[in-house]
C-alpha cells in the first residue's frame, strides 16, 4: 500500500507541480494527465478508494498557508488598499485545494469531464460507506462545484425524444427509467407517443448520453393515478383543444456523479417553457410523484410504539394511546376494526397491522382497504409535511420538488396499485403543483425558512394525524 500511495502522490505532483511551485506552474504535457486517468480507470474499487483517500488528504488546502495568509490581512489593511488586495489574493489562492488544479488538467482532456463525473460518483459511493471523512467531503464538494459550472443550463442541450429518435437513445431512455420501469417496446412507444412528451438534456462532453430524462403526460386535468398514464393503450393523434395540463410523472438524473448539480430542476423549468410555447392554452403544471419510503417509515413508527408499549409494560391491550410526544398512529376504533377484519382479536392490533403492511395483504379485502384509507392518508400527510431531516422534508422526492418551489398540493389514494407502489407508499401518490408565479418565492422560503407550502387538504390531513397546530 505505501508504494501504491507514493506512486499516486508522485503522479499527481508531476501533473500539478510541487507545492512550492505556487501559482507559477509548468505547462504539463497532457500525456501525464491522460496516463493518470487511464491508471485510475483500471483500478479496482478498493484501489480507487485508496486513490481518492490519498489525493483528498495529501492535496487538500494547505492549512498552514491559509493561516499565514489570514494573519497577514490586518497588517496589509493598515498598509494600503493595494497591499490588502494582494493579501486577499494570497488567501484566496491558499484556500484553493491543490487537487483543484488536477481537476482542471483532467477536464481539459478529450473525455476528461466524463472521467471527473465518474470519479465523483466513486467519491459519493465511498462517502456512503465511511464514517464522516471531512477531507473526502471537501474533495467531493470541490468537484461538484467545478462540474456545476460545466453543466450549467446554458451548456446543456434540450432534446425531445420521439418514436423517430435513434434506437441507441430510445434504448437508454428505457434502461435509465428509474421511477416506472418499462416492460417492453410498446411501453416505450406509449411514453413518447401522442399526449406524451419525453425531454432530455445532453452535454457536448458526453454526446448521445441523456444526462437527465423528464417524462410528461399532456392532459386536461391534474392526474390522480399512474395507471391511466402508463397503462392506457396508445392513443390516436393529439387533440390540442383537449390539452391544458402537463403532468411530470417521471424524472431521472442518469449520472450519479452529478448529484447536487440540480439538472432535474433545470430540466423541469426548461420543459415548462417549451410546453407553454407549444400549447399556449396550458395553464396547469404538476407532478404525479411516488412517495418512496412512506411504508417503511410507518412500519418504523409502529415498531417505536410496540417497543415503548413493551418497555412501559402498560396494562392496556396495546391500544396505541397517544404519548406525551407523538400522537396515536390509529384511533382505538380503527385498530379494533383492523383486528376484527383480520380475525386476530387475540393479537396486538398494531402487530397485525404491521404484518398486513409488510406483506401488502391489507389490499386483499375491500373492507380493510376502506378501514385503512383515512389513517394511511393522515399518516402519509404527516410523513411528507412534518417528518424532517436537518429541517428539510425527509422524503427525497418531496425535498426535490419543494426546492424547485412546488406546492405539496394533493395526496391521491390508490394512485399506484402496482405491487411496487403498494410496497413503497401503500399505493398513495402525491401531486407537487408548480404555480409558475410562485415557484421562486416558495423555493426561497423552503430553502431559507424550511417552510413547506401545502394545500388545505394536506394541512387538514396532517392536522388530523395530530402532528400540526392550526396554522
Ligand atoms: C429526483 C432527481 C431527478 C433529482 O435530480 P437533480 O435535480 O439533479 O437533483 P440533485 O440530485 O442534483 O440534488 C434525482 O434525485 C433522481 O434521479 N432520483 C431517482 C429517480 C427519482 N425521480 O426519484
Amino acid at each position: 500500500p505505501s508504494l501504491f500511495t507514493a506512486t499516486i502522490s508522485q503522479m499527481v505532483t508531476e501533473i500539478i507541480g510541487p507545492k512550492e511551485a505556487g501559482l507559477k506552474k509548468p505547462t504539463i504535457p497532457e500525456g501525464k494527465t491522460r496516463h493518470l486517468c487511464d491508471v485510475y480507470g483500471s483500478l479496482s474499487t478498493e484501489d480507487k478508494a485508496t486513490f481518492l483517500r490519498v489525493v483528498s488528504r495529501q492535496f487538500g488546502t494547505d492549512h498552514d498557508e491559509v493561516l499565514k495568509a489570514a494573519e497577514g490581512l490586518p497588517q496589509a489593511k493598515e498598509k494600503s488598499e493595494a497591499a490588502l488586495l494582494k493579501a486577499e489574493e494570497r488567501l484566496q489562492a491558499a484556500l484553493v485545494p491543490r487537487y483543484h488544479d488536477l481537476f482542471v488538467q483532467i477536464g481539459r482532456l478529450e473525455g476528461g469531464v466524463k472521467h471527473l463525473v465518474d470519479m465523483r460518483a466513486d467519491t459519493l459511493d465511498l462517502l456512503s460507506t465511511v464514517k464522516d471523512n471531512a477531507e473526502l467531503r471537501s474533495f467531493s464538494s470541490c468537484l461538484r462545484e467545478m462540474l456545476s459550472h460545466w453543466f450549467s443550463a446554458g451548456l446543456l442541450h434540450l432534446q425531445r425524444i420521439t418514436w423517430e429518435s435513434s434506437c441507441d437513445i430510445l434504448q437508454k431512455i428505457s434502461e435509465y427509467e428509474a421511477v416506472h420501469p418499462m416492460k417492453n417496446w410498446s411501453d416505450l412507444k406509449r411514453r413518447v407517443g401522442p399526449y406524451r412528451r419525453c425531454f432530455i438534456f445532453t452535454h457536448s462532453t458526453m454526446p448521445r448520453e441523456p444526462m437527465v430524462v423528464l417524462h410528461t403526460a399532456l392532459t386536461n386535468q391534474i392526474s390522480d393515478n399512474i395507471q391511466t398514464i402508463v397503462s392506457t393503450p396508445i392513443l390516436d393523434d393529439e387533440d390540442v383543444e383537449d390539452i391544458n395540463t402537463a403532468i411530470f410523472y417521471s424524472i431521472t438524473s442518469t449520472q450519479k456523479g452529478l448529484q447536487g448539480v440540480e439538472l432535474g430542476n433545470y430540466l423541469i423549468k426548461r420543459v415548462v417553457r417549451e410546453l407553454q410555447a407549444e400549447f399556449p392554452k396550458m395553464t396547469q403544471f404538476s407532478s404525479l410523484s411516488p412517495i418512496p419510503g412512506f411504508r417503511d417509515w410507518l412500519v418504523g413508527e409502529i415498531n417505536k410504539v410496540l417497543s415503548s408499549t413493551e418497555s412501559s409494560s402498560s396494562e392496556d391491550s396495546g391500544v396505541d394511546g397517544p404519548s406525551s410526544t407523538t400522537p396515536a398512529l390509529l384511533t382505538s376504533a380503527e385498530l379494533k376494526k383492523v383486528a376484527e377484519i383480520a380475525g386476530k382479536e387475540d393479537v396486538l392490533p398494531l402487530v397485525t397491522l404491521k404484518k398486513l403492511l409488510q406483506t401488502n395483504q391489507w389490499m386483499g379485502a375491500e373492507s380493510m382497504v376502506e378501514t385503512l384509507k383515512d389513517p394511511l392518508m393522515r399518516l402519509c400527510a404527516r410523513y411528507l409535511y412534518l417528518e424532517k431531516r436537518r429541517g428539510y422534508a425527509v422524503n427525497p422526492v418531496a425535498n426535490f420538488h419543494l426546492r424547485n418551489g412546488a406546492v405539496l398540493w394533493r395526496l391521491n389514494w390508490q394512485a399506484d396499485t402496482n405491487p411496487r407502489g403498494i410496497s413503497q407508499s401503500c399505493g398513495i401518490m402525491v401531486n407537487y403543483r408548480y404555480f409558475l408565479g410562485d415557484t421562486m418565492r416558495n423555493s426561497q422560503r423552503y430553502m431559507e425558512e424550511q417552510h413547506i407550502e401545502a394545500s388545505q387538504q394536506v394541512i387538514d390531513l396532517a392536522q388530523a394525524a395530530g402532528g400540526v397546530d392550526s396554522p
